[in-house]
């Protein structure tokens, strides 16, 4: 079921000052920075050979990062981003694996413009997981 990996996320306090290290100390190409209110969150891509990093930081009073912060001042390893064929059937195989797909179960578009599902971090291991239709 899961394909390649899409993005592996950092959730930062200041995505310009996280975007100037990838870019100034790292060497990387990094993205424009892109607002997604419907998600909560500002994000930079940082391109790389194989796959790519989203730099991620709250966005309103509302966004989902905002605890994962509180409890990471500095930032941390947010999420990883897997590929999937068919968000759809993957997503049913899950529930029917008793695996929680966050929010209403219904994939939403996410940075790409491609439908995305989230996986509940309890129950693979302490890894939010991103599912992102190809
Ligand atoms: C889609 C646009 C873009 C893209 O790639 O295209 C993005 O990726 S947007 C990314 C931002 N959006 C999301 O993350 C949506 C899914 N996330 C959520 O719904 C929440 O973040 C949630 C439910 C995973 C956690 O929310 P919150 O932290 O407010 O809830 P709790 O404090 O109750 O957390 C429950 C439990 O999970 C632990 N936790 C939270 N976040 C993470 C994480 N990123 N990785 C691992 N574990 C996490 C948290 O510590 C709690 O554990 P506990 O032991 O109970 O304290
Ligand atoms: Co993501």
């Amino acid at each position: 079921m899961l394909g390649r990996i899409n993005h592996i996320a950092i959730a930062v306090p200041d995505i310009g000052k996280a975007s100037d290290a990838y870019r100034d100390t790292l060497g990387a190409a990094v993205s424009q920075r892109q607002a997604l209110p419907e998600h909560g969150v500002t994000v930079v891509f940082v391109e790389l050979p194989n796959t790519k990093v989203e730099l991620l930081e709250p966005l309103g009073e509302t966004s989902p990062i905002a605890a994962f912060l509180a409890k990471n001042p500095d930032g941390g390893m947010h999420h990883i981003c897997y590929e999937v064929d068919d968000i759809l059937v993957a997503r049913d195989r899950l529930v029917a694996a008793g695996a929680r797909v966050l929010g209403n179960g219904d994939p939403k578009i996410g940075a790409h413009g491609k439908p995305v599902l989230f996986l509940h971090p309890k129950d693979f291991f302490g890894t939010l997981i991103e599912l992102e239709q190809l």
